[in-house]
């Protein structure tokens, strides 16, 4: 097996996969996520950009939040960002295609892979139930910034999430005759039994809780540490802990059992 090429943005390009080099990869995320909660908690909520229609242009209804969303997305993929395919949009039906001569990726998932795109979930989680957990109920109409700081949230969450693919599809190349039978009997419980490590789900939980409590410990200027009980954190490091064990382990393994359901297509 498993000669794999992994550049330091921990992405994987190469189409000879193992393991544990998806799981580097997944633990390099770890820090995209749990920066990009940090920053988004210097913003209250600031519910009015993403829930109310304020978009002022005919015809057209949305949040600013979703506007924003949908016009960034349309120009990252004019630089050719949904030509990799650990990269999901979250407005799939107005994706442009790359003006630019875009790297050929090596072909590593199966084809139907691209019709797993569980963005709309991740987008009403979000919204409705991991922002609040995190941010004051508070508007302080700092809506352009807050709308940046969402969708770095949504782009870490969306590209950790379907990284399920990946991690399908090498747990798949590993062991065929587990997986075959279950897939052609279409079993998504036989399924997600097969692709579930507990003890490495509790490894992960434990690890970006301490990543929490190391990137986002307020610092202070003398070096008196003082009483550890007295330290402060710009978001909870357990509820980062929870955010992945109720969240996004659960919605990653959902696109691992959607991936592999059409895996022998
Ligand atoms: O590492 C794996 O084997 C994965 O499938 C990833 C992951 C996770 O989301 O972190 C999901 C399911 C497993 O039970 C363990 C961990």
């Amino acid at each position: 097996m498993a000669r794999v090429v992994e550049s330091d943005s921990g992405s994987v390009g190469s189409n000879v996969l193992s393991l544990d080099s998806i799981r580097e990869s997944l633990i390099r995320q770890e820090d995209t996520i749990v920066f990009s909660l940090i920053e988004r908690a210097k913003f209250p909520l600031n519910s009015p950009a993403f829930e109310e229609s304020r978009c002022l242009d005919s015809g057209n209804s949305s949040s600013l939040t979703e506007f924003f969303v949908r016009e960034i997305e349309i120009i990252q993929a004019k630089v050719g960002r949904y030509e990799n395919p650990e990269e999901n949009p979250f407005f799939l039906e107005n994706i442009p295609h790359s003006v630019f001569p875009t790297h050929k990726y090596p072909p590593t998932l199966h084809p139907k892979a691209l019709s797993v795109n569980i963005n709309k979930r991740i987008w009403d989680v979000y919204f409705k139930e991991l922002l609040p957990l995190f941010v004051k109920p508070a508007d302080d109409g700092n809506y352009p910034s807050t709308a940046a700081s969402d969708l770095a949230c949504l782009q870490a969450l969306s590209k950790r999430i379907h990284y399920g693919k990946f991690v399908a599809e090498v747990k798949f190349r590993d062991a065929p005759q587990d997986y075959e039978p279950a897939i052609r009997a279409q079993d998504t419980e036989a399924l997600m039994k097969l692709l579930t490590f507990e003890k490495v789900e509790e490894m992960v939980k434990k690890r970006v809780q301490n990543k929490a409590e190391t990137f986002g410990q307020e610092v202070k200027c003398n070096s008196d540490s003082g009483d550890e009980s007295e330290k402060k954190y710009k978001v909870n490091p357990l509820l980062v802990s929870r955010i992945y064990g109720e969240w996004l382990i659960p919605l990653t393994k959902l696109v691992e059992v959607e991936y592999l359901l059409r895996r022998l297509d």
